[in-house]
């Protein structure tokens, strides 16, 4: 069940929004997540490697390298020394790429007080491990609520200030029922919540995380098949059964279907798979044209989290037991030279089976007509 925050207008300004915090990630996201904050009225800092990104946004309130043309609210502090970005904050958003977030919690762990609560953005499975992204940061940071922000956000879209909504989830055991207004999901939700922005909450973390990352890999495979030149028909099948995929690890890891009905669910991956805007889905479809992978994007290094992730997905059903004939088409493809036309015809081939009768059965087993 989606929590909303306490509804009365009473209730709603006793909840006290963090008053400063901190965005780690100088990229498209990060940046695009410190626009929201500071125009929800937040004291911002945010991170950057890369000390021209840093230098745009304190003299000029631009990240022309991962925002080009778009204006930033005034005040956002950039520092490229993480200490400095952290020393005040009193919550902490992780943006860079999901392979990076083990690594950026090991170097907060002596930098950060106990209580500071930390929001995963990073749409990812860990590779080896198979874990989701605030399962790492636990482990590198004991002792802290970590949650997590996702949901259909194209960084530039958001940090234009154009409608949009995510989904902010934190483990049950971190969220008070009694006074939901002292949780740190409830705060951090008034922290980002503007205009143009709005949260909802959801006690249903494994699920949000697991949608974010298997999305990306439907993404690709979506743009393969339009890549191909096949149209609205293969595309939508694409997505319909990736979503049937996406909820039978969900269901697996302890998620639950309503998330993957939610904002993080269908919201993200219709998005995704729908539009050339996304990275994902833009690396299919020039992988699908026949381009090169070392040509697509220009050749720009550019962060595609389903390539990685497809793997990480691979291996963590191989785990579970699961069968992802998608994620897995997608898999054999990038990381095993299957040919993209084979393998998608191979997907069409495959024995009959039933459509899992609702969204809310557990685990479906395939009934092959074939038998
Ligand atoms: N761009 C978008 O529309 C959205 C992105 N996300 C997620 O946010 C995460 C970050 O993506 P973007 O900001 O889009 O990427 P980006 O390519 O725009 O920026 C990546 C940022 O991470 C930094 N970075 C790269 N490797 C790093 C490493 N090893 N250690 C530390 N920093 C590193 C880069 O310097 C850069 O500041 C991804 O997991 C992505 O899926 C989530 C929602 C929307
Ligand atoms: O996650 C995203 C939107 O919600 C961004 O998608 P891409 O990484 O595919 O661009």
């Amino acid at each position: 069940m989606q929590h909303e925050l306490p509804d009365a207008q009473d209730r709603r300004s006793s909840i006290r929004p963090y008053s400063r915090v901190a965005i780690l990630g100088g990229g498209s996201w990060g940046t695009a997540i410190a626009a929201i904050a500071r125009r929800a009225g937040r004291e911002v800092t945010i991170w950057a490697r890369d000390p021209d990104v840093a230098r745009g946004i304190n003299d000029s309130a631009r990240n022309e390298k991962y925002l080009p043309g778009i204006p930033l609210p005034e005040g956002i502090a950039a520092y490229t020394d993480l200490a400095g970005a952290v020393r005040d904050a009193e919550a902490i958003f992780l943006v860079t790429p999901s392979h990076s977030i083990r690594d950026m919690a090991r170097q907060l762990n002596p930098l950060l007080h106990r209580l500071t609560p930390i929001v995963v953005c990073a749409k990812g499975i860990e590779a080896d491990t198979g874990l989701l992204m605030s399962s790492v940061v636990e482990e590198e940071l004991p002792g802290h609520a970590v949650g997590a922000l996702s949901g259909p956000t194209f960084a530039a879209e958001a940090a234009r200030g154009d409608y949009t909504a995510a989904t902010l989830a934190f483990d049950f055991r971190t969220i008070d029922r009694i006074h939901p207004e002292h949780s740190p999901a409830a705060r951090l939700a008034v922290s980002l919540g503007c205009e143009s922005f709005r949260p909802y909450l959801s006690d249903d973390l494994a699920g949000l995380e697991t949608a974010g990352a298997m999305k990306n890999v439907v993404a690709i495979a979506c743009g393969m098949m339009t890549g191909v030149g096949f149209a609205e028909n293969t595309r939508a099948a694409l997505i319909a059964r990736g979503l049937a995929e996406i909820q039978l690890v969900t269901l697996a890891l302890g998620g639950r279907t309503d998330t993957v009905l939610g904002m993080g669910g269908v919201g993200d991956l219709t998005l995704t798979c729908n539009s050339r805007t996304s990275r994902n889905m833009s690396l299919g479809l020039q992988l699908g044209e026949g381009k090169a992978r070392a040509a697509c994007f220009d050749g720009k290094p550019v962060v595609v989290e389903g390539e990685r992730n497809a793997r990480s997905v691979h291996d963590l059903a191989r785990r579970l037991n699961l069968t992802l004939p998608v994620c897995d088409t997608v898999y054999r493809i990038l990381h095993e030279g299957a040919d993209l036309r084979e393998s998608f015809a191979a997907l069409w081939s495959r024995p009959l089976e039933a459509e899992p009768a609702a969204m809310s059965v557990e685990i479906p087993h395939p009934v092959s007509l074939e038998a």
